[in-house]
């Protein structure tokens, strides 16, 4: 077949070239590419050959950079493993555990370095060449200015220009916002009776982070054009990366330029109110009036567009992960009605007349803040966390891992592994108690906010807010979760859910224990 097509290349180049002597001119051209004639099958033949050769390639190249690593016998040329990654991540993720603690794999012809254990997942998060690597959506859309994409001094020097954000002082400050919004939507979900958690938690996230952001005063259009944009925003994040009209990836860089100019309008308000001294009532009020208060020879410079690309990856790095969160609360809490009840017992014990919640209220309660770190460890939202290595490096028992190779760390495997956690397939926020205190004895595995240089910024304001919303659902609400057929299935997008979202039909409860 192949001398076949050969020929018949051959062929029309000879031809080709007596025309050569005949005619110089654009209609010259088209008439010798058209005596380039090829048969049906030889295209494909053609086509098959150069396919085979590619992937011949990549399964050399593969072969030069595993090295003695261990792996699958076979990847899939050009795909790899990606409909496993994406359809099956947790039947990939155990094969890939079962090679060992750093095994290789293929993704859509990236070379993948699949990481199972505590120690090296800490170690890759901590490396300083290997850097975040998120979607190449998420860059164009958030752009290199946004927080996961910094590197280095300016990324110590904004890290710690954002502290005053997360002070007890300020996280106190958004405590009444969130629990007012957590009240009032889950009034509003009893008054529907029933209630596809996944949606219901994804709206609610949605409104806390424009009220704690942006501010509860700032007049409800544009918080609905916040949400707007953002869900817009969201879907760009995991779409092809192709930036037409009418694309995915384009309408979600509009709607980020759309969310610049609302910024704009909100920061600039808010210069005008913290100048005049007025009470910080955001998360952008509060980074203004730090700023304002600083000698001005010391001040950082705080430009509009520091603060805005600050506030799309609070919103990029919050949203998904949250609202899984508070799904599995809902899912969890049905599935352990012992639990749930321990919650509730605590609960009044503290709060007998339904006082408003506070930090220091929050920090007596023991138990419940067990059950929001079991949750974060039972069912981590971000499982895994792709990096890249800028330059080749070294990791566990002295493997090196050449420059440009994906490494998957993985959260999940490290949650769940062998001589981590006690019994860690079990649901047992007793493991946090003061006498066990596995958050000590199993610190290097608990990973479900990262470790290293971009370690969670807001690790305190989502544990506060799993914790609110835990507390008022079990003290406001009775619920039933109402199981679909295959619907228990964890999926993964890009956060983990149960496939059917979680449907629930919520009851008005009395306050009571
Ligand atoms: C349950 C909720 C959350 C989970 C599980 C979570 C998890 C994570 C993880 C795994 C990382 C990567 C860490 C690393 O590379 O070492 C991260 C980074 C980050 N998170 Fe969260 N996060 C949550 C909520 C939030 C919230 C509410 C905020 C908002 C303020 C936030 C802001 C960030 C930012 C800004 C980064 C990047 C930091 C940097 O690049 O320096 N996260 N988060």
């Amino acid at each position: 077949l192949l001398v076949e097509a050969t020929a018949s290349v051959a062929e029309p180049k000879r031809s080709s070239a007596n025309l050569k002597t005949k005619c110089s001119d654009l209609n010259c051209y088209l008439q010798k590419l058209n005596n380039f004639k090829f048969s049906i099958k030889q295209i494909l033949v053609g086509i098959v050959v150069i396919l085979c050769t590619i992937a011949l390639h990549q399964q050399y190249v593969i072969s030069q950079k595993k090295g003695a690593l261990p792996g699958p016998s076979f990847v899939p040329p050009f795909v790899g493993m990606l409909f496993q990654l994406i359809f099956t991540p947790f039947t990939f993720y155990e094969k890939q555990e079962k090679y060992g603690p750093i095994s290789w794999t293929s993704v859509m012809n990236f070379f993948v370095l699949f990481v199972s254990d505590a120690e090296t997942t800490r170690q890759v998060f901590k490396e300083e060449n290997a850097k975040l690597y998120l979607s190449l959506g998420a860059k164009k859309i958030l752009t290199e200015k946004a927080i996961p994409f910094i590197e280095g001094a300016a990324h110590r020097q904004l890290r710690k220009q954002l502290l005053p954000l997360f002070t007890i002082r300020a996280l106190a400050s958004y405590l009444p916002i969130q629990e007012s919004i957590i009240s009032e939507n889950i009034k509003e979900w009893i008054k529907k009776g029933n209630v596809n958690a996944r949606i219901g938690c994804r709206d609610l996230n949605m409104a806390i982070s424009t009220g704690v952001f942006v501010g509860k005063n700032t007049p409800s259009h544009i918080q609905e054009e916040i949400a707007k944009n953002f869900f817009l925003m969201n879907e760009g994040f995991l779409c092809l990366p192709i930036d037409l009209p009418g694309t995915t990836l384009r309408k979600a860089i509009n709607a980020r330029v759309r969310l610049v100019e609302l910024f704009t309008d909100i920061i600039d308000n808010s210069r005008l109110r913290m100048g005049k001294g007025e009470k910080p009532q955001s998360l952008i009020d509060l980074w203004v009036e730090y700023f304002l208060s600083c000698p001005e020879d010391l001040r950082d410079e705080l430009s509009n567009d520091t603060i805005i690309f600050t506030l799309l990856s609070f919103m990029f790095a919050s949203q998904d992960a949250l609202t899984s969160s508070l799904v599995w609360v809902c899912y969890l809490m049905a599935e352990h009605p012992n639990v749930l009840k321990k919650v509730r017992e605590e609960q009044f014990r503290l709060r007998p007349n339904n006082e408003e919640l506070d930090l220091d209220t929050m920090r007596q309660a023991n138990y419940t803040r067990q059950v929001v770190n079991e949750i974060l460890r039972f069912r981590p939202p971000a499982v895994m966390v792709p990096h890249m290595n800028i330059e080749d490096i070294i990791i566990g028992d002295n493997v090196t891992v050449p420059k440009g190779t994906m490494i998957l760390p993985s959260i999940w495997s490290a949650h769940f592994q062998d001589n981590g956690f006690q019994d860690p397939y079990t649901f047992d926020p007793e493991r946090f108690n003061a006498e066990r205190k596995e958050e000590v004895t199993c610190a290097k595995n608990f990973l479900v906010f990262g470790a290293g240089p971009h370690y969670c910024l807001g690790k305190e304001l989502a544990k506060n807010q799993i914790e609110v919303f835990l507390t008022k659902l079990a003290m406001s609400a009775d619920w039933d979760h109402h199981k679909t057929p295959g619907g228990d299935e964890i999926i993964f997008g890009p956060t983990i859910f149960p496939k059917d979202g979680c449907n629930i039909s919520l009851r008005e409860r009395k306050y009571t224990a």
